[in-house]
């Protein structure tokens, strides 16, 4: 892989002070479980009027919130957010690759504003006022990216892949759907468009978790040696609890049997081959149980 470089006119900098004293706005970009810490030691900083653009995929496991809430909790709520999700390896893009994106914002203007400043021939940048839709896709996509990778990790081949991926997405929309995102947001970039990119990116860390398990190695082992997050591993376990808090009804696991399912292989209680082609198996109880809810 070729090394890459801080554009000239960006500084690092771990001075919370100086970084954000002139700022118009603020990119956040730490990992979902960490962000609540991470804020309230920024926050002093942080002028009262001055924007915030995350771009964290993923569920708190402590308040089952996603970003917007806990922004609002840990920044105050008259202040505006924006979220910038899609199909994005921060490889490609400082590489230059072309990337498409969505930054949804209950703020029109600001989304529209963070467009024209992040927008360039090579990364393009859409607007969209459903900030939940596309939150909900880009913590359930981690989650259905991990599922993917114990696939592939156990040489389940194409056709249960993309069977898996595709049903993935159903869990998605109907998710989505119930916390009353668009549609078409979960048709989207942010949407169907990451699930893709993570669910067959070599990139993808989650992707890549889910290798190492369908494997055979354990998730201890694998968080032991790696540097970065994986945020579905945290998040799936949130999105079960949210789903049986939010979402009431019969039998969830069956309505959502790969997040629970990934959930199970994570937390040790499911063998990933079983869960996996056991997913496969389940098309008569899925169609009976779509036809009565
Ligand atoms: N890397 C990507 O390609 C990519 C693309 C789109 C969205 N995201 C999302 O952005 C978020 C951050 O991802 P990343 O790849 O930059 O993660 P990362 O693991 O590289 O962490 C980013 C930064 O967060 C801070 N951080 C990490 N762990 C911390 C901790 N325990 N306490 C305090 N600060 C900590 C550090 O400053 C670190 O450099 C995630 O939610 C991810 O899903 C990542
Ligand atoms: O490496 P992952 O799996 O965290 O995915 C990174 C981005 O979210 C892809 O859009």
């Amino acid at each position: 892989m070729k090394d890459l470089h801080l554009p000239p006119k960006v500084t690092a900098t771990s001075d919370p002070a100086s970084a954000l004293a002139d700022a118009t706005f603020v990119v956040h970009a730490v990992p979902v479980q960490y962000s609540r810490s991470f804020l309230s030691l920024v926050s002093p900083h942080l002028k009262s009027g001055t924007p915030v653009l995350s771009a964290s995929k993923g569920i708190e496991v402590t308040s089952l919130g996603f970003m917007n809430d806990i922004l609002k909790e840990a920044l105050g709520d008259r202040r505006s957010y924006a979220f910038l999700s899609g199909p994005s390896f921060a490889r490609e893009i400082m590489e230059e690759q072309v990337t498409s994106v969505v930054i949804a914002s209950e703020d029109r203007q600001l989304a529209e504003d963070l467009a024209d400043v992040f927008g360039s021939d090579v990364f393009r940048v859409y607007t969209s006022q459903d900030v939940v839709g596309v939150e909900v896709g880009g913590s359930v996509k981690n989650v259905i990216a991990l599922a993917a990778g114990m696939c592939e990790g156990l040489g389940l081949g194409t056709n249960a892949m993309s069977g898996l991926v595709t049903r993935g997405c159903a869990e998605m929309r109907r998710l989505g759907l119930y916390l009353g995102a668009e549609p078409s947001t979960m048709a989207g970039l942010s949407g169907v468009g990451d699930t893709f990119g993570t669910c067959f990116g070599p990139l993808s860390r989650n992707r890549n978790v889910g290798i190492r398990i369908g494997k055979g190695e354990k998730l201890e082992d694998i968080k032991r040696d790696m540097n970065e997050v994986a945020e579905g591993v945290e998040t799936a376990g949130a999105l079960v609890e949210l789903i049986k808090m939010r979402n009431k009804g019969y039998r969830l696991d069956l309505k959502y049997p790969i997040i629970f399912g990934v959930k199970d292989i994570l937390d040790g209680d499911l063998d990933a081959r079983e869960g996996l082609e056991g997913l496969m198996r389940m098309k008569l109880r899925m169609e009976s149980y779509e036809a009565t809810h």
